[in-house]
Parts: C-alpha cells; sequence; structure tokens
C-alpha cells in the first residue's frame, strides 16, 4: 500500500573520482600522461567527458598532478563539458591509492554512489559507466567492470635477477579469471571505510574493500575500457577514437 503523504525518496546521487596525477612512465618521457592528447584532445577531457556522459553522474573530482592543479582547472574551462555536471580539481599524491584518497576528501555531503575512474582510461563507454552505477544501486557495495582473459595466465617466482628465468609455480584457470578496469563504483561509505583503514598499497579500490572482507561484483567490461599504459596503447586508443569520429560524429 502506497501513502501518497510520504515525501518521495531522494534521488540516489552520484559523484566520480578521476585520478589523473601520474606521471606515465611506462609511456616514455613527456606530459604528465593524462594532459597528452588522443586526436588533439587531452586524455583527461576524454575521460572527464565519458564519465559525464552519464546522466546519473552530477558530480567529477579531478586529481590533477601535484603541481598541475591550476593548470587543469585552466583545461575543464577551456571545453566543452555538460552543465548538469560540477567539476571540482585537487592536486595529486605519490602514488594512485594516495590521488584517490585526496579526491574523496574533496566529496561534498550528498553523493551515496562514488565512481572512481583512471583518466588513464579515456575511451569508456558511457553504457559501461551505468551498468557499474546500477550494480551499486542494486545493493552492491562494490563492483568492477572486467573482462575474461584472451592470454594464459602463470603465476611465477620472481626472477633471481633482472631479466632471468622464472619458476612457474601456477596455472590458474583461466575462465574464472577477469583484467579489471574502471570506473569502479561504491557505495560511498564502504569506499571511506576502505580508504581509511587499508594501509598497504593496492593497485585498485576494489581491492581495498576485499580486505574489509567484503563482496565485489565484476560486471561486463569493455575492451574500449582499456588502460593506456604503454606506447602501443596510443596507437590502439588512437585508432579507436578515428573510427568513432568517422561512425558517431564523437
Ligand atoms: N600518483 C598517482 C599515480 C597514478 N595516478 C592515476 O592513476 C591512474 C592509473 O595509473 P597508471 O595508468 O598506472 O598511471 P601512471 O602512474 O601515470 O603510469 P606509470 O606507472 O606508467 O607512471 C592514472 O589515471 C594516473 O594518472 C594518480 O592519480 N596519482
Ligand atoms: C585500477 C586499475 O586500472 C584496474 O585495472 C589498475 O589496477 C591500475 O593499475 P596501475 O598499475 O596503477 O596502472
Amino acid at each position: 500500500m502506497s501513502d501518497d503523504s510520504l515525501p518521495a525518496p531522494a534521488p540516489v546521487r552520484t559523484a566520480a573520482v578521476i585520478p589523473a596525477a601520474g606521471r606515465g612512465v611506462r609511456l616514455g618521457p613527456g606530459a604528465p600522461k593524462a594532459l597528452r592528447t588522443l586526436g588533439g584532445t587531452p586524455m583527461l577531457i576524454h575521460a572527464v567527458r565519458a564519465l559525464a556522459a552519464s546522466r546519473s553522474v552530477s558530480l567529477v573530482v579531478v586529481v590533477a598532478p601535484p603541481d598541475g592543479a591550476a593548470e587543469v582547472k585552466s583545461l575543464l574551462d577551456a571545453h566543452a563539458l555538460p552543465d548538469r555536471t560540477d567539476f571540482v580539481v585537487v592536486p595529486g599524491g605519490e602514488t594512485r591509492q594516495e590521488s584517490v584518497k585526496l579526491g574523496l576528501d574533496a566529496l561534498p555531503p550528498g553523493h551515496d554512489i562514488v565512481l572512481v575512474h583512471d583518466a588513464a582510461r579515456p575511451l569508456v563507454p558511457v553504457d559501461t559507466v551505468d551498468a557499474v552505477i546500477e550494480a551499486v544501486r542494486e545493493g552492491a557495495p562494490a563492483v568492477v567492470p572486467g573482462l575474461p582473459l584472451a592470454d594464459t595466465v602463470k603465476e611465477v617466482e620472481p626472477a633471481a635477477v633482472p631479466g632471468g628465468p622464472e619458476p612457474v609455480v601456477a596455472t590458474p584457470e583461466r575462465a574464472r579469471l577477469r583484467a579489471v578496469q574502471t570506473p569502479q563504483g561504491f557505495d560511498r561509505a564502504t569506499l571511506l571505510r576502505a580508504h581509511e583503514t587499508v594501509t598497504d598499497e593496492v593497485t585498485d579500490d576494489a581491492g581495498m574493500v576485499e580486505r574489509l572482507g567484503l563482496t565485489v561484483v565484476v560486471v561486463p567490461g569493455h575492451e574500449e575500457a582499456f588502460k593506456v599504459t604503454r606506447p602501443l596503447d596510443l596507437v590502439l586508443a588512437e585508432a579507436v577514437l578515428a573510427r568513432r569520429r568517422l561512425n558517431d560524429g564523437y
């Protein structure tokens, strides 16, 4: 039985934190990775647009290179972004984990779902963003997009000398493995607790939630949400962008 005199529940609001403070050492010398261009536009702007394309995302916190917050603010001002979204820029830290924490510290109250998305994944489709948000809305405290692996993976004993042979310890069953991407989505309180509690270095935010003993779920990722890490990834990203521009006027 419904009671029309009760106020409608407040809509669940979503914020996104975009860590963009990395140097991009594996990409080679040049500007900080997030500021390098893809199709003439900084990678960070692509990533911000990808998240702001979701109608659920009302706030984007960009975590800029430690001495680059002013430059990032100017970049956001200079590029067209949706009016319905607010943007905040904060300086980042030494590690990804530190940068995400600094982004979380800048979140105002009122957003119950928080996404964390690498600036280095500039081409994630909005459907992937929305699928992650939806899974959190449905009650999962932590959600990651992931894809099955194409390669067989070996666990090894690290080489005694750099470049030396590495004894294989195990071959995990490939069908049970997923390569995880971002945006990773969280119930806000869970993500804040993870960042307050976990002190050792973890390579993704969902991994921190796992350490709290909570369940993380994987939803289907997308091959275009790949991370631009090495020079060959830039070639692929330019090709994907060129195809989108040709097909969709992106
Ligand atoms: N101190 C850091 C390190 C990384 N990142 C961000 O975390 C995301 C994923 O990191 P990765 O792709 O590894 O970027 P880099 O750390 O820049 O790469 P590299 O390890 O090659 O230097 C990127 O958007 C990167 O800007 C960050 O905000 N702060
Ligand atoms: C968060 C992440 O993109 C999920 O795949 C990844 O763990 C980041 O790792 P990196 O070594 O910092 O790029």
